[in-house]
């Protein structure tokens, strides 16, 4: 495939050596404004950018008739906004808070795990992500997604960062000198605790699952998750 990377910082370099490793090429690196460049050579579009970018860049992506794989984080509350750009113009999107093969298999473990709980009265439950300094949104997106499954399988009705609500899940969100990206999810009582807890050792995972993605995505229309990715694997 010919990749665009959209976001040339540590993940879109970390993308850059995998996507090259199973005989992609790199064709683009935005690194600015995307009206400045030309995507034309572009087949498939890689956005890990920042936030504040993110819809322009893919819904821009879209109409060049370019299918977009995202996996920057905060900027969601205008993600259906790129999926109404992306039908009208019968483009192809995936977006996942987290590429890695092992989150997502955590995010599995995760919902069955609040559906067995939910009855437990007893124990309460709370989410701590920990991420190098660097980080411009918290809590993570990864957060958020492990919030929002707990919050669909259980009575709980909704997250906050910190100080949560009596039905509510507090996230804890800590940032310490490179660390890739930690997860944890704990119920808590007064006799004992239950974790799960996903540990990234380095950014691969990550891009791994990434490009794997566009590779899934590659001459598809429409919008899907990593999950219909996933599917096609196991
Ligand atoms: N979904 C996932 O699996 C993962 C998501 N992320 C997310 O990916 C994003 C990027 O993460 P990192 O690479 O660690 O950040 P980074 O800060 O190293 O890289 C972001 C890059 O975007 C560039 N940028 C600035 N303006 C731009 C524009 N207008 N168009 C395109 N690029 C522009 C910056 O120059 C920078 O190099 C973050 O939102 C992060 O949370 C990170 C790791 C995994
Ligand atoms: O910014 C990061 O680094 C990461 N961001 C994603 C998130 O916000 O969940 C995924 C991963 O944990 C690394």
């Amino acid at each position: 495939m010919k990749i665009a990377l959209s976001g040339y910082g540590k993940m879109g370099k970390t993308i850059e050596k995998i996507a090259l490793g199973r005989g992609h090429e790199i064709v683009l690196k935005i690194s600015e404004n995307i009206e400045e460049y030309n995507l034309s050579e572009a087949e498939i579009v890689i956005d890990f950018s920042i936030p504040t970018v993110a819809l322009k860049n893919i819904t821009t992506c879209f109409q060049n008739k370019l299918p977009v794989v995202s996996g920057t984080t905060g900027w969601l509350k205008d993600y259906e906004k790129a999926v109404q750009v992306c039908n009208e113009e019968n483009s192809g999107f995936i977006y996942a808070s987290n590429f890695s093969i092992g989150v997502n298999l955590f995010f599995e473990l995760n919902e069955k795990l609040a559906k067995m709980m939910d009855g437990f009265k007893d124990y309460s439950v709370e989410i701590e992500e920990i991420h190098h300094t660097q980080k411009l949104d918290a809590p993570s997106g990864t957060a958020i997604s492990l919030a929002q499954q707990i919050i669909n399988n259980s009575s709980k009705d909704g997250w906050e960062l910190d100080k949560a609500k009596e039905n509510e899940i507090p996230i804890y969100a800590k940032r310490i000198e490179n660390v890739p990206g930690t997860h944890r999810v704990s119920y808590n009582s007064e006799v004992d605790s239950i974790e799960i807890k996903h540990t990234a050792h380095s950014r691969e995972g990550f891009a791994l699952g990434a490009v794997i993605a566009a590779e899934w995505l590659f001459n598809k229309k429409g919008v899907y998750t990593m999950k219909d990715v996933l599917s096609g694997l196991s």
